[in-house]
């Protein structure tokens, strides 16, 4: 099978789905819609033939034969009524139906991302070149989609009848007609096709120039933009990028247009020798004046009905191909999920890990048959150096992640259960988490806190108190403050941010506490503060803190030492200390940094320099 008639029928497939779809969603504007376009499309043959009974009946008067004047007339304004009433009542229903579907399309993909819960997914960068796609083309072409397809319907009819009149002629005019411009149109199809595989392809590159101007203007990256003087230089790369971009759909247009010209020199040929003919035959008398009319009219029409019909089928080709990536987008296998029968949450929050395995896409494991046992309420810390794979350590137990190989397991004894068999927001409802690169959501504080949840003045109080959050507010910073810049906000220094995501975890009252560098951005007294806050919440919770703060794994039960995605080290501070391994090497190497100088200082004082 080509490759052509399988893109047709897919084409016709995602047709067949789309069309029942259109139609739920406003059944009687839609009907109306393709009732006034059918409609509309009757218009041109009516014109082509008040035409020609117009040059007959003005050929009668000449001669002196009477004409009923009354229903030329009549029939004119009918047909200019049809045409005044239609157009607008086409335009108001195609508005409203449009408006109606571009939102249920943009339900359905926010509804998507919803169902998308882990992070595997998003890190495909066609997942991401997809999203690209649909998200720039859903707030038109629904509304595209729909007019095309009634444009369609009104191009289709008033071929159909135009036609049709040439019957009045001979019965082969329009098959001689229709048969000349048929390669014109399926020219102009396979060109327009071509367009748009072009336009997919080259969405990765398309992608690289918005992250360009991304950077360019948005806030988050303006320090180092303005620092490096990096303005210029992706003013420079975007130019040049966006140049090539539009070089290759120029020369594909130009290859496109230029293939097209014999096509457009037979369909010429054809309607020319048609028009020759019949003048010819009137010449001969064997053709009234109302039939050369007839044909002068109709062939023109034609012609125009044909190309837009043609323009028509290569818009609506390209709508429904984004349909199509619509609906396999919606359809695909969305990664981590949750179980359609989810078991029981255990009663209790212990973690047990056997032999887990985990490796991101294309890349070697990160993380490699880790055995670890968690009784419930115990407080872990997680150390390593940078990449051991503490992070991606957390992530699975989050089920942001599978493992590759293995198996994580909640609760004790009876009640053990595998994590992928778990309601997934069941039991991320029973984690609370401060990560590294926590959310700054640019709302108010509250909300910031609550995230959804209603409010629970004690346990706000508590999370307010708990966090630090407390020395934020000022009387110009309250809970009901917006936060960030973008909607002309009050902006909190990366401490305040910090404690305001600290805040986020301590509300939600959870059976498991996650803390992932959750003082990296804190002064001292509030470092101090934060972890006296967080040995009282982490008391009778189960808790993984990682961190690369040695004074603060203190506050945990047992130390876990990763390194290259293993456990190479597991007990309490004092054991580790004393076995003198890579804990007590990473140990002495901080408390060195601390102590010499200090001592340097006091060196220095004492030989009164
Ligand atoms: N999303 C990702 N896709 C691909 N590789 C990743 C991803 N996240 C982490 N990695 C890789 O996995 C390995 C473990 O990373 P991880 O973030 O778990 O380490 P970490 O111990 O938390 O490091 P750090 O102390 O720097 O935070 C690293 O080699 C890292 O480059």
């Amino acid at each position: 099978m080509t490759s052509s008639s399988q893109s047709a029928r897919d084409l016709w497939r995602t047709l067949r789905l789309t069309l029942p779809d259109l139609w739920r969603a406003q059944p009687l504007v839609t009907a109306g819609l393709f009732l006034s376009g059918a409609a509309q499309g009757l218009l041109p043959a009516v014109t082509v033939l008040i035409g020609k009974w117009t040059v007959d009946g003005v050929s009668g008067l000449l001669r002196g034969q009477p004409v009923n004047l009354a229903a030329l007339v009549g029939a004119w304004v009918g047909a200019a009524l049809l045409s005044q009433v239609t157009a607008p009542v086409t335009q108001v229903l195609q508005g409203a139906a449009a408006d109606h579907y571009t939102l249920h399309v943009n339900q359905r993909l926010m509804r998507r991302m919803t169902e998308l819960q882990g992070l595997d997914v998003l890190e495909d960068p066609q997942f991401h070149d997809d999203l690209e796609v649909l998200q720039g083309g859903a707030s038109h072409r629904p509304l595209n989609l729909l007019s095309t397809l009634v444009y369609a319907l009104r191009g289709l009819v008033a071929a159909l009848s135009v036609a049709a009149t040439l019957l009045l002629v001979g019965w082969w005019v329009p098959l001689v007609v229709v048969a000349g411009l048929l390669p014109l149109m399926a020219r102009q199809m396979q060109f327009h096709r071509l367009g748009w595989s072009l336009f997919i392809q080259k969405t990765p590159e398309a992608r690289e120039v918005n992250y360009l101007s991304r950077v360019a203007l948005r806030h988050e990256y303006a320090k180092e933009v303005r620092l490096y003087g990096l303005a210029p230089h992706l003013q420079r790369d975007a130019l040049t990028r966006t140049r090539a971009y539009q070089r290759t759909l120029r020369a594909q247009r130009t290859r496109g247009l230029l293939t097209l010209l014999p096509f457009e020199a037979l369909s010429l040929l054809v309607t020319g020798g048609l028009f020759a003919f019949v003048v010819a035959q009137a010449q001969a008398g064997r053709v009234g004046a109302g039939s050369v009319a007839l044909v002068v009219t109709a062939l023109g029409a034609l012609r125009q009905e044909l190309s837009s019909l043609t323009e028509m089928g290569s818009l609506g080709t390209q709508h429904l191909s984004w349909f199509a990536k619509l609906h396999a987008f919606l359809n695909a296998p969305g990664g981590v999920q949750s179980p359609a029968q989810p078991r029981p949450l255990p009663g209790d929050g212990t973690v047990t890990l056997c032999g887990v395995s985990f490796a991101y896409r294309d890349q070697p494991p990160a993380l490699r048959d880790v055995t670890l046992h968690i009784p419930a309420g115990q407080t872990v810390a997680i150390v390593g150096e940078n990449g051991a794979g503490k992070s991606t350590l957390i992530k699975l137990l989050l089920r942001y992640y599978d493992p590759t190989a293995g198996r994580i397991l909640i609760g004790a004894g009876d009640g053990q259960t595998d994590l992928r068999d778990l309601d997934l927001t069941a039991w991320r409802a029973q984690v609370a988490a401060v990560f590294q690169d926590f959310a700054r959501f640019e709302w108010t504080l509250r909300e910031n806190i609550l995230l959804g949840q209603p409010q629970d003045d004690a346990r706000l109080k508590v999370a307010v108190h708990g966090s630090g959050l407390r020395g934020v507010l000022n009387d110009t910073c309250t809970l009901d403050t917006r936060l960030g810049q973008a909607f002309g906000g009050t902006e909190l220094s990366g401490g305040g941010w910090q404690k305001l995501a600290t805040a986020r975890a301590l509300y939600r009252g959870a059976r498991v506490l996650i803390l992932d560098e959750p003082t990296a951005a804190l002064d001292p007294r509030s470092e101090a503060e934060v972890f006296g806050t967080f040995a009282a919440l982490a008391r009778g919770r189960t808790t993984l803190l990682v961190t690369h703060r040695l004074g603060s794994v203190l506050m945990a039960d047992r130390v876990l030492v990763l390194k290259a995605g293993r456990i190479i080290e597991d007990g309490k501070h004092a054991d580790l200390l004393a076995r003198g391994g890579e804990y007590a090497d990473l140990w002495a190497l901080q408390a060195r940094q601390y102590e010499e100088p200090v001592e340097a200082a006091l060196s220095l004082s004492a030989s009164g320099g």
